[in-house]
Order: C-alpha cells, then structure tokens, then sequence
C-alpha cells in the first residue's frame, strides 16, 4: 500500500512500476482509495503483488485507514521538493501504528530526486528520519524510473521470505539490500 501526503507522488510511482511510463502534466489526485496487480518474478518464483494507491488528501483519510489492517507491506513517500510532506511523516507513522499490523514491512521512499526545483529535504534528512524509526529508505523518482523497481522488488522478496516456512535460500535483509543496491540521485539530474 502507498501511503503519504497528497501531490508526494504514490500514482506515479505505482504507474511507473506498472507500465514503465511517466504521467506527466496535470495532477489528478486519488480519490479515495485504487489498486492495481503486478506479477514479479523474485529469484525464479513468480510473486503477485496487489499494490494499493491511497489517496493522501486528509478528507479521505477514514477511507484509507480501513485498508492499512490488510497491508502486508507500507510503502510511505514524502515529496523531496516539498517539506511539509517530510514533517508530516512523523504523523503517518503514528497513523500507521494505531491501523497497521504491528509487523508491517515499512519502507521510506523521499520521492521527486530528479526534479530541477530545489531539494528542500536533503538526503541526510531523509536518511536520519529512517535510521530513528529503523526503517529501509531510499529516493526515488517516478518520472526518470530511478530505484522504482527495485524499491517493489525489495518489498516482494521480503514478503516471499516471510511465507516462505523453511528455506534453504540464504536470509533476506531488507535493509542492507536497500542499501546496496540503491542508486544515488546523482546520476539523474538534468
Ligand atoms: N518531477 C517529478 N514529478 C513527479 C514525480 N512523481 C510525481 N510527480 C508529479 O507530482 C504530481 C502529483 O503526482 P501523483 O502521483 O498524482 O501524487 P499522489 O501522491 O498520488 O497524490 P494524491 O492522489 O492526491 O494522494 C503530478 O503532477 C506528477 O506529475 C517525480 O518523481 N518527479
């Protein structure tokens, strides 16, 4: 499920995972609540994963928190050019903490890391706010596709590992994953 302010970028993401292309031009925000299904193959097993949009405008706030019981995993963006939806992640976690299931897979996604307007949350920001809430974070950008795919992927492979009863398959760390595999935003900006 994708949580997070409104105009933080969750539909784009989910749209750029899904089909591999960018809504760009006039924002059309969520109203209430939308999902979409995507098949992974997560080393060599097929996963499907059934991915939520949430609408992040406050008046649909009661629909949404009704869906958060039923995640198995959070995905919760703040928009890297806008600084309210930083400071209100400390609110969506709480909101998380009272609806979600206590061992939720959560990750921090600090979206927009291409756009030209001026980062106003900085990467250390982003990265201090995950390290004090134990949570896997990485920015990513709808609209150039950077660690999109792999933000999903890594959330598939931890679900895979958790249904999994006994592997034989080395132990999955969501967090050192991330973390290696993680693209710096660098590499994008125009
Ligand atoms: N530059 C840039 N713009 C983005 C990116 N992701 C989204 N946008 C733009 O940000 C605006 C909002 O994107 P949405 O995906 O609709 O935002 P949302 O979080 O789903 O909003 P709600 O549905 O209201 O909760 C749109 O105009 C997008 O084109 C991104 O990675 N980079």
């Amino acid at each position: 499920m994708l949580v997070g302010d409104s105009g933080v970028g969750k539909t784009c993401l989910l749209v750029r995972f899904k089909d591999g292309a960018f809504l760009a031009g006039t924002f059309i925000s969520t109203v209430g609540i939308d999902f979409r299904n995507k098949v992974l193959d997560v080393d060599g097993m097929k996963v499907k994963l059934q991915i939520w949009d949430t609408a992040g405008q406050e008046r649909f706030r009661s629909v949404t928190q009704a869906y958060y019981r039923d995640a198995h995993a959070l995905l919760l963006l703040y928009d890297v050019t806008n600084k309210a939806s930083f400071d209100n992640i400390q609110a969506w976690l709480t909101e998380i903490q009272e609806h979600a299931q206590h061992n939720v897979v959560l990750m921090l996604l600090g979206n927009k890391v291409d756009s030209a307007q001026e980062h106003v949350v900085k990467r250390e920001d982003g990265e201090k706010l995950a390290k004090e809430y134990g949570l896997p974070f990485m920015e990513t950008s709808a609209k150039t596709g950077l660690n999109v795919d792999l933000a999903f992927l890594a959330i598939a492979k931890e679900l895979k590992q958790r249904t999994m009863k006994a592997s034989s398959e080395p132990h999955f760390r969501l967090h050192e994953y991330v973390k290696r595999e993680g693209r710096g935003a660098f590499c994008c900006r125009p």
